[in-house]
């Protein structure tokens, strides 16, 4: 199966409240972006890359790739309001058979993690990396109290990549258009049809940039991790 990935780089950065979007913070000297890319390059599986930006923000993610040297981007496009609209620019410009879907925001993924993600896809159809959920999880009833405690064993907490057929992900996309459903990931859109979709048990280092402490964090999770593979040669 050939896989293209859509990586998504078009959120504001609310919640971060940085001068800059989060794409072009610098980890670890180089930009959150160029992380994120890198694992897609490295990937045997991953032939194209369409990155999806913050309109006005194309020149910037461009002279990134081109210094960077990296060479499956084959197009940089404006994203949408939400991050499900970016999703959807994407894949209408994508044409591979499988599409690997991502978060810019989530720099410390593995190309072993991307190409597990193909594996599982193409036996099981669909595939989302995740982690079991640590705390213990509370719903409440919108008002400040506690009304249920759902078992923990059950509850994963969802990453990117997540991997689909591409068509039937557009197909997923464009029914939920129509009848006004909205999701925070890829993998809801296939929920609501019934369709199965496999976990593959990721790593919580894999965490998606959101608030200002998560940079300092994603800095001693890539220092440990050179620090291992130093270690290993
Ligand atoms: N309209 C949007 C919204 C989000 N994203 C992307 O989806 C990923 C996950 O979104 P999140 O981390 O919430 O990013 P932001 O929307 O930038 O953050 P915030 O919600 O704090 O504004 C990010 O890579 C972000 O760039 C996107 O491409 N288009
Ligand atoms: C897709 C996602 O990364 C799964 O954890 C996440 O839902 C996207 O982030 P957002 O903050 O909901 O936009």
């Amino acid at each position: 199966m050939d896989w293209g990935a859509v990586v998504v780089a078009a959120g504001r950065g609310t919640r971060m409240g940085a001068a800059d979007n989060k794409p072009y913070l610098k980890l670890a000297g180089r930009t959150v972006l160029a992380h994120t890319l890198e694992a897609f390059e490295r990937s045997s599986s991953v032939s194209s890359i369409i990155l999806v930006v913050t309109s006005g923000e194309q020149r910037k993610a461009a002279e990134i790739i081109s210094v960077e040297g990296f060479c499956k981007v084959t197009l940089i496009i404006p994203g949408g309001a939400e991050r499900q609209d970016s999703v959807y620019a994407g894949l209408a410009a994508l044409s591979t058979e499988g599409v690997l879907v991502h978060d810019a925001a989530r720099p410390l993924v593995t190309s072993e993690q991307i190409e597990a993600c193909c594996r599982a896809a193409e036996e099981h159809g669909s595939a989302a990396l995740a982690v079991p959920v640590k705390d213990t999880i509370k719903v409440s009833d919108g008002n400040g109290f506690i009304v249920a405690t759902p078992e923990r064993r059950t509850l994963w907490s969802v990453q990117t990549p997540q991997a689909f057929s591409r068509q039937e992900l557009m197909q997923a996309h464009r029914e939920a258009q129509e009848e006004g459903a909205t999701a925070t990931d890829d993998a809801m859109l296939l929920e609501r049809l019934g369709r199965k979709i496999a976990i593959v048990q990721g790593d919580y280092a894999n965490l998606k940039i959101t608030t200002p402490e998560d940079l300092p964090i994603a800095e001693l999770l890539l220092a440990r991790r050179h620090g291992k593979e130093i270690n290993n040669d």
